[in-house]
């Protein structure tokens, strides 16, 4: 069985949903698992509906309309007869998100989050797969809830593999089906979700549980590159990755495979094609057992919105294990991600990630201990296999505030 993946770039307009049929066509159907992402920028969208919600702000209907528009031009393009079944099924899903505002009692910002954003993908799949049904690609809608199975770690759920296996290993290989990426479901039933841009790691956990032939990841760009080409000129596309190599750079940031997609693929040897949706006839990048980069040029990895934390004892002691122990505790009690450390005697830095807005509390918190110092909205740029001129082009996009260098792996903070 093969495993394609389609994100919110490859379906975020009816243009976008016709190319899957092409892609489709192209590629064969036959034994097909498709997941799919909420369409364009969605889920912001849907982030819109819960912060209004939340706020019990006046704007929510209009967050709401916002987003059921959206789809309905999509469907309004897709569909010719003036009344489409989808048109129900959309109305039918916009009723149940409706019904979850009405009568949730829960305070639990993490838990509604995950309850309003899903609406994205089951949207975004129920249309495609109404689509291609249409134009003669018949294909099996499943509710991926009722396949990955997770904690109930709402926004950042872990998946229960046990349960998983069981529940993917009973689909029947010789079908098509379209499912939602990035959901999964509770064992209390609740809807989870996997942390953003987790549609990837869906697919791959779709592809272990099947001892997929590959997964296919279509993207808007010839495939993986050896830098972001929104923030870089001139970006040369990686045809060959080891998993290693790709866990490295998905590791440091590079945002276009997650994190945790690699691991289940590479415990099965499984390999992960990146290509283009808009260029089916280029073979794009291959992720696989092999050499570790082909061709072997510097690679970039920028994260934005980085805070730069110096921290130092009140007394002017030294920094050992009781203080880092100590500050550790607070930022794993604060939810900051930890992307790069540096210690000297006197003091710690840090370059984390508040995804949880809890930076202000982690400040009061640390400040009765500590004397702080830092710089918000700072850049975090990794090169892998570093050159001096790969430095150089870095250290010209602004003030270096920290630099560290570990075997070919140069990590700049840039203010
Ligand atoms: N190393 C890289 N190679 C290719 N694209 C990258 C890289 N780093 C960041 N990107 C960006 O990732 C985008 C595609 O990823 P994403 O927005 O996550 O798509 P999708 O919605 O399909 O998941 C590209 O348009 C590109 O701007
Ligand atoms: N829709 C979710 C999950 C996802 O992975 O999306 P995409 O494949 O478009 O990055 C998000 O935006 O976070």
């Amino acid at each position: 069985m093969k495993v394609f993946k389609f994100g919110g770039a490859s379906v975020k307009d009816a243009i976008g949903v016709k190319n899957i049929l092409k892609v489709l066509k192209n590629e064969g159907f036959e034994n097909t698992l498709i997941v799919i992402s909420a369409m364009g920028k969605m889920t912001n969208a849907f982030e819109k509906i819960v912060t209004a919600y939340c706020q019990k702000s006046k704007d929510l209907n209009q967050h709401i309309n916002y987003t059921k528009n959206y789809h309905l031009t999509i469907t309004t393009e897709l569909f010719n007869s003036k009344k489409h079944l989808i048109d129900t099924e959309i109305e039918t899903l916009f009723g149940h998100l409706s019904g979850f505002l009405i009568t949730n009692k829960s305070t639990d910002y993490n838990y509604i989050y995950d309850q309003i954003v899903g609406f994205g993908e089951l949207l975004s799949t129920k249309i495609i797969s109404f689509y291609l049904n249409e134009n003669n690609i018949p294909n099996n809608w499943i509710d991926v809830r009722d396949f990955i199975k997770t904690d109930a770690n709402y926004r950042d759920a872990k998946v229960d593999w046990e349960k998983t296996i069981t529940t993917i290993q009973r689909l029947d290989k010789n079908k098509l089906f379209i499912t939602q990426g990035f959901l999964g479901q509770s064992s209390n039933k609740n809807t989870t979700t996997l942390g953003r841009e987790g549609s990837d790691y869906s697919a791959a956990i779709f592809a272990y549980c099947l001892n997929a032939q590959s997964l296919t990841i279509w993207k808007d760009v010839e495939g993986v590159l050896n830098a972001d080409p929104r923030y870089f000129e001139n970006t040369q596309l990686l045809e060959q990755i080891s998993y290693n190599e790709a866990i490295e750079m998905a590791f440091y940031g590079a945002s276009v495979i997650h994190p945790k997609t690699l691991k289940p693929l590479e415990n099965k040897n499984i390999p992960l094609y990146v290509r283009s949706f808009d260029n089916l006839k280029n073979v794009g990048t291959t992720v696989s057992k092999g050499h570790y980069l082909v061709p072997e040029v510097s690679c970039f990895i920028l994260k934005q919105q980085q805070i730069l934390v110096s921290i130092s004892a009140k007394d002017f002691s030294f920094m050992v294990e009781s203080n880092l122990s100590d500050i550790f505790k607070v930022l794993h009690t604060f939810k900051l991600k930890v992307n790069l450390i540096q210690n000297s005697a006197l003091s710690f830095s840090v370059c984390i990630e508040d995804k949880f807005n809890n930076f202000t509390q982690f400040l009061n918190e640390i400040s009765l201990n500590y004397t702080i110092t830092y710089f918000e909205n700072v850049v975090l740029y990794t090169i892998r296999h570093a050159t001096e001129n790969a430095i150089k082009k870095i250290e010209q996009k602004g003030e270096t505030l920290l630099k560290q260098s570990t075997q070919g792996t140069v990590q700049l903070v840039i203010k």
